[in-house]
């Protein structure tokens, strides 16, 4: 058992006993299907890995591109689905659609996401400031999935700004609406993905929040960073963003220190080729071979990243097409080279930036004002 889960507070997700203990974060762009199994792979069979964010208007609206990305294994459990939304009633009705037609296990729901285009419209990581309305969306959600025995968990931020934290109330609110854990990206929407994630704000929650499992979220890097950020926050579980991108591997470290286990050595280059190749397979096998191979050019200067690879080898890699130019150029990588860099790419760095809201919105966090639009197609 990880010390993580000996806590009061293990996460049940219909038949299926979840360790919460690590969490694969969702990530837009790559948090599919084939991402998510080679994830598994690696990490426990019981952690949760979270699918691609969609947004509930598209399910509503029955967008084909987006009913598509709802996809799991077929022996993919708990399927663990994350819906963004910006209103009650569309919230609702796509948890039902969801539910109805059994097509997850678990809904989170996203409010973290940063970025002007969601913001400007009262979306994403602004939305938990108009407490009334995040109280409804969440209370649609939970209302809408729970008599399925489909558990609802919260996904927000700090808050807007450090004028404007909204974590402790919005944990408070999601515990009181029945959702069954929150998890907690320690950093404002005005911070992005700059500067180092404030764990103390996840300790705070903690604190906060005591009947159902605190989820920590913000640089988690390697395993020590997993037993740092749950001894100084006393979170149930860690929830893994950009540590495990180019390194699904990071699951299976992260699973022996918790375990009290040996941590294994961070693979060499041969093995990292292998992990490419079995990543180009899942992504032809479910999104066929053009498509799949396409995916997998994103992911290759994470995978890459640190090993002595020659900038042709490295161009060729990033721009394949098919899965036998794929075999043939790694097959010209030194297998014995090693990384010169251990862990994975650190936050970057900048400082805050204003976030950009609608006219108003500051002025009154209880007033229940429905945002504009819901269309958004980038993640938190
Ligand atoms: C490429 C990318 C896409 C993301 N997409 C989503 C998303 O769809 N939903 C969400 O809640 N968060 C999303 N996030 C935020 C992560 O889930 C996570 O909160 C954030 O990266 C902080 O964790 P980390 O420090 O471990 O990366 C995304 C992050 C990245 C880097």
């Amino acid at each position: 058992m990880s010390t993580a889960l000996q806590t009061s507070t293990d996460l049940r997700i219909g038949p299926y006993a979840v360790d919460p203990a690590v969490v694969l974060a969702p990530m837009a762009g790559i948090t599919n299907v084939a991402f998510r199994q080679l994830c598994r792979e690696f990490g426990s069979p019981t952690s949760l890995y979270v699918c691609e964010m969609i947004t509930a208007r598209a399910i509503v609206e029955r967008d084909s591109k987006t009913m598509e990305m709802i996809t799991f294994g077929p022996d993919e459990h708990p399927r663990s689905l994350q819906l963004y939304g910006v209103e009650p009633a569309s919230m609702s009705e796509a948890a039902k659609i969801i539910v109805g037609e059994g097509r997850a296990d678990h809904i989170d729901m996203n409010f973290g996401c940063p970025v002007p285009k969601v913001t400007r419209k009262g979306g994403g990581a602004a939305l938990p400031y108009k407490r009334r309305l995040f109280r409804d969306i969440v209370r649609a959600a939970v209302k809408a999935a729970e008599p399925a025995g489909v558990p609802v968990t919260v996904k927000f931020r700090i808050g807007i700004d450090d004028d404007h934290h909204t974590f402790l109330d919005a944990g408070r609110i999601a515990e009181d609406e029945g959702a069954r854990a929150v998890a907690l990206h320690a950093r404002t929407a005005a911070q992005r993905y700059s500067g180092q994630a404030d764990w103390d704000a996840i300790a705070r929650l903690k604190e906060a929040v005591t009947s159902i499992p605190v989820l920590g979220n913000g640089d988690i890097f390697s395993a020590q960073d997993a037993l740092d950020m749950i001894a100084k926050t006393g979170c149930d579980g860690v929830v893994v963003g950009r540590g495990c991108l180019g390194r699904p591997w990071l699951f299976g470290e992260l699973q022996a220190a918790l375990n009290g286990e040996p941590v294994p050595r961070s693979p060499e280059l041969g093995k990292v080729a292998e992990i490419i190749a079995r990543h180009g397979r899942l992504l032809a096998a479910h999104l066929g071979e053009d498509k799949g191979v396409r995916d997998l050019r994103k992911h290759m200067a994470w995978y890459l990243k640190g090993f002595p690879v020659g900038a042709d080898l490295r161009r060729s890699l990033a721009m394949v097409s098919t899965l036998t130019e794929l075999d043939d150029l790694l097959g010209r990588l030194d297998p014995t080279a090693e990384t010169l860099e251990a862990e994975g790419p650190r936050g970057r760095q900048g400082s805050p930036a204003k976030v950009v809201l609608p006219e108003g919105w500051l002025d009154d966090p209880e007033d229940g004002m429905v945002p504009a639009a819901e269309d958004m197609h980038s993640g938190g």
